[in-house]
């Protein structure tokens, strides 16, 4: 036994010199750490010299992990570059806006990689976030195709307002039981429904108002099979990032079992769509809603290098992949405006004045749209300080330099970036970083300042900027507008442990995904003015 484990000891340590000679110079078997460059985020200062680096950390800290970040930053014990490292992975952290230009302008060099791949693909699969090179590119141009003017002055605005108008009918009921709402919960299932009338064709359903009961004081929905076993895996998938051992450990816990439990009912909810899809397109049936050709559509006549047309699984990972876009990110970035504007009275009735005089009464179209200023202003600006996709990770293909910090990155490291942290800090928008101030966003002349995409990343930029940007503000702009005009909502149970990573020091309001989640919801009393 002990002569065994010797010998695979042996073998191990063989293997692993063999590679260090061979891939010398590589991320992985160099001096992890860069000279002159801060090393962090530490605890209290020391450099972690054990073989697991930061990797304890990481995984404490998660809870509150960017909360975390920004107090490293202010406090100085992180530079604009840092690094770390957690085994087998090498870190470089930047919060430079020449190195982050340098990084989203070159998707070729800063690749999304064979990590990021691993730990996503069991919802992601090889989907347009999940890949690089032509795969990506393939998917990028025959998406891009849903995004022209025509679909969202004739028809995206109609299904947003119709679908506005079901949630304000929600609201109402809420208000009439007096009971409390879990607004993020309304909307994750009404941009759902949305997503799925303009991108698939299909109704999921999730707003139907038989699906609403009152339960002591609450108003609840009922569950939807596919959100649960949905949120579940993004949440599992979220703890992988800093964990190198997730498959042993999902191996031992259960976890992995839930996950295959998941997979397969939203695999369920995939096929009922596309094959659904493919009937009515065998029939001679067109997409609902006007469309000429939805998003499925799309795929489906695209094919293969070799001409073969795309199977289920290329199929399935479109449909999950834009749902997460679709839904998920617009709906918590709205609850975390509703979050913000019930902090910020002033705010709200500016907001609320505006919609009045553009609108007066009348619905948001495509053109009234572009008048409603502070409505997008606000928008923004919860995004600066909320970005939906709080953090990213690149991996390096060739060594490079990134320019704005002169840092040196060899092939292999992993780079992060951060747009939640680059919003709250003071070096880029100056003394009043952490104030929520819609104002910022509105030029000299009253129209919308539009600003950097490397200084503000929250929608990606360069080659891979966010095809739904557009999509996402006229949808949130009409949603704030049908909710602000009809009501107010009071902010509830904020103090309930359930909202916090750490309840004793109020940090971590959001919860572990992939997108900036509201952790436990939002809760409102409903107020009909
Ligand atoms: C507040 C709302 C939204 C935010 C903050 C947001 C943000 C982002 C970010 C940061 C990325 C880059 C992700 C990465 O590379 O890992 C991205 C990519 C993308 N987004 Fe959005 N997004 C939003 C809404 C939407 C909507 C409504 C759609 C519609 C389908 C959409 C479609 C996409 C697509 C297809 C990509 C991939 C682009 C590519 O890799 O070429 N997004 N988005």
């Amino acid at each position: 036994m002990i002569a065994t484990l010797l010998l695979l000891v042996a073998l191990v340590a063989a293997v692993y010199l063999y590679l260090a000679k061979k891939y010398e110079g590589r991320a992985i078997f160099s001096d992890p750490y860069i000279p002159g460059v801060t090393i962090g985020p530490t605890t209290h200062g020391l450099v972690p010299k054990f073989p697991w680096g930061h990797l304890r950390n990481a995984l404490k800290s998660q809870p509150t992990r960017l909360d975390a970040l920004v107090e490293f930053q202010e406090s100085g014990q992180i530079d604009e570059v840092w690094q770390a490292t957690i085994p087998g992975i090498n870190i470089v952290g930047t919060l430079n806006v020449a190195d982050l230009e340098h990084i989203l302008k070159d998707p070729y060099t800063f690749v999304k990689g064979k990590a990021f791949k691993r730990n996503f693909s069991t919802l992601l699969g090889d989907g347009i976030f999940n890949s690089d090179g032509d795969h990506w590119k393939i998917q990028r141009k025959t998406a891009s195709n849903i995004f022209n003017v025509k679909n969202f002055r004739d028809i995206y605005a109609d299904v947003f307002i119709e679908e506005s108008h079901l949630l304000t009918a929600h609201l109402l009921a809420a208000a009439e039981a007096n009971a409390i709402v879990d607004l993020q919960d309304l909307l994750l299932r009404s941009t759902l429904d949305s997503f799925g009338r303009i991108a698939l064709s299909t109704t999921f359903g999730c707003m139907d108002m038989q699906n609403a009961s009152i339960e002591k004081g609450h108003y609840i929905m009922k569950n939807v099979p596919f959100m649960e076993a949905f949120d579940n895996t993004n949440n599992i998938i979220a703890r992988r990032g800093p964990n190198p051992f997730w498959k042993l450990t999902e191996q031992l816990d259960g976890t992995a079992a839930r996950v295959q439990k998941y997979v397969e009912i939203m695999d369920g909810v995939a096929l009922k769509v596309i094959s659904e899809k493919k009937r009515n397109l065998a029939q001679g049936r067109s997409s609902s809603d006007g469309l000429k050709f939805d998003l499925l559509d799309l795929f489906l006549q695209t094919t293969n290098d070799d001409g073969t047309e795309l199977t289920f699984k290329q199929l399935r990972d479109v449909v999950l992949n834009f749902i997460i876009a679709g839904r998920d990110t617009t709906a918590q970035t709205l609850s975390w405006v509703f979050w913000r504007l019930a902090k910020h009275p002033n705010v709200e009735e500016k907001l609320r004045e505006e919609i009045q005089q553009v609108l007066k009464g009348g619905e948001v179209t495509y053109d009234s749209f572009k008048s409603l200023v502070y409505a997008q202003a606000v928008f923004n600006e919860t995004l600066r300080l909320h970005a939906n996709v709080p953090s990213n990770r690149k991996e390096v293909t060739r060594d490079d330099v990134l320019p704005g910090t002169k840092t040196p990155v060899k092939k292999g490291t992993t780079v992060l970036i951060h747009p939640f942290v680059m919003g709250h800090s003071k070096k880029i928008w100056g003394d009043d970083a952490t104030e929520f101030k819609p104002e910022r966003w509105i030029s000299a002349d009253g129209s919308l300042r539009k600003e950097n995409q490397f200084k503000w990343p929250v929608f990606n930029a360069g080659p891979r900027l966010c095809l739904g940007m557009n999509m996402a503000t006229q949808e949130a702009v009409v949603f704030m507008t049908e909710i602000v005009r009809k009501f107010h909502l009071e902010l509830v149970n904020e103090d309930d442990p359930k909202h916090w990573g750490n309840p004793e020091t109020k940090k971590g309001r959001y919860g572990l995904a992939l997108t900036l989640v509201m952790r436990g919801g939002v809760e409102f009393k409903v107020h009909p003015l």
